[in-house]
């Protein structure tokens, strides 16, 4: 992947005053909830809960996700302005933490969007300094500003397990990496995983459903994904890995029957009681990117 230095370089623009800077920053909240809410639009989505069905979710429904999403919209535009003005990774950790208090409070205490407070947290960041720097949107100067400014405190983060979670249990357990080594590595799921199968879709001519649906079976098939680990052990990541794989192989929604396909595997999943929710976290990620650097 192209890194920062042959990105487009942009002189900041004459017009860059608190308040095109306010717009700017309230533009790309708006992006990163409606990324959200595309994500928990797409239907058929494996396990995952969505407005046809709670998928293998029984303590949260669609309503439960769109609380949590209001619950973030000020979290959102306040990351970007800390991104805009280069804040240390200790104040996204506060904003962060506390945007994760507000989506309890909103869902009585369901895990709706942590993992997307966190990667989608630290994308808008970084969507924030590229601008303040004068830097194209690309999603090559984006990665290369994350890793830059956040890398080394995001690695550091990695290792601080300060409460037990679901993750740490995975990671302790299966050595299942999760959104802490996704964070260190600085998302590469989003960058070379996901972004390029829904670019690769798109290209083909499909639409953006379909798209999104070949995004996250790519995401699906690459990821380790601590909620799987955490329902189905390696046993269930084995199972969500290889119907994704299976899938991908057919032609993905190329292929004129995939959507009995992925209503099968959603079956199956809810079944097993399987949710690949970090892959539906990177797949809010992957939207947030495609559209904020196809607006620029
Ligand atoms: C760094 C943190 C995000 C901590 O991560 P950790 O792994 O320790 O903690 P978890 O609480 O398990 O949360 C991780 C969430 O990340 C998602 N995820 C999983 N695998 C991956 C992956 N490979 N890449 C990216 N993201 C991933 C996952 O989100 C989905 O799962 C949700 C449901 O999970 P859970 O509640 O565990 O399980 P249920 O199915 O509800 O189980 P039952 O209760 O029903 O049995 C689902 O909604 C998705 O969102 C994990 O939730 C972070 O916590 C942290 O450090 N936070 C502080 C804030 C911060 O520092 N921010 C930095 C600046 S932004
Ligand atoms: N649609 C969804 N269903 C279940 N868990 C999720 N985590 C993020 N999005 C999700």
């Amino acid at each position: 992947m192209a890194g920062l230095s042959t990105s487009l370089r942009l002189e900041p623009p004459a017009s860059w005053n608190t308040e095109s800077s306010r717009a700017f920053c309230q533009r790309i909240a708006r992006l990163a909830v409606r990324s959200l809410y595309a994500e928990l639009a797409l239907y058929p989505k494996p396990g995952l809960v969505s407005f046809v069905d709670n998928g293998s979710h029984d303590d949260m429904t669609a309503a439960t996700f769109v609380r949590s999403l209001f619950a973030l919209r000020r979290y959102f535009l306040r990351i970007v302005q800390a991104g805009v003005h280069d804040a240390p990774f200790h104040v996204l950790k506060e904003l962060g933490i506390e945007a994760e208090a507000r989506m309890l409070h909103a869902t009585g205490g369901v895990n709706t969007h942590r993992g997307a407070i966190f990667c989608l947290g630290m994308l808008c960041a970084a969507i924030g300094r590229c601008r303040a720097d004068g830097t194209a949107p690309t999603p090559a100067a984006i990665h290369a500003t994350l890793l830059r400014c956040w890398g080394a405190a995001l690695g550091a983060h990695s290792g601080d397990i300060a409460t037990p979670s679901h993750g740490a249990v995975a990671l302790l357990r299966y050595a299942a990496s999760g959104a802490r080594e996704e964070g260190a590595r600085g998302f590469p799921s989003v960058f070379d995983v996901g972004l390029p199968a829904l670019h690769r879709a798109l290209a083909a001519g499909r639409d953006a459903r379909r798209a999104r649906v070949d995004a996250l079976f790519a995401l699906m098939a690459h990821v380790s994904d601590t909620n799987v680990y955490h329902r189905g052990g390696v046993e269930g990541a084995l199972t969500v890995r290889r119907a994704a794989r299976a899938f991908i192989a057919r032609g993905g929604t190329a292929a004129p029957d995939w959507e009995t396909r992925a209503l099968i595997c959603h079956r199956t999943f809810v079944a097993a009681r399987l949710s690949p929710g970090g892959a539906a976290d990177l797949l809010g990620a992957v939207c947030l990117l495609q559209a904020a650097c196809a607006e620029g």
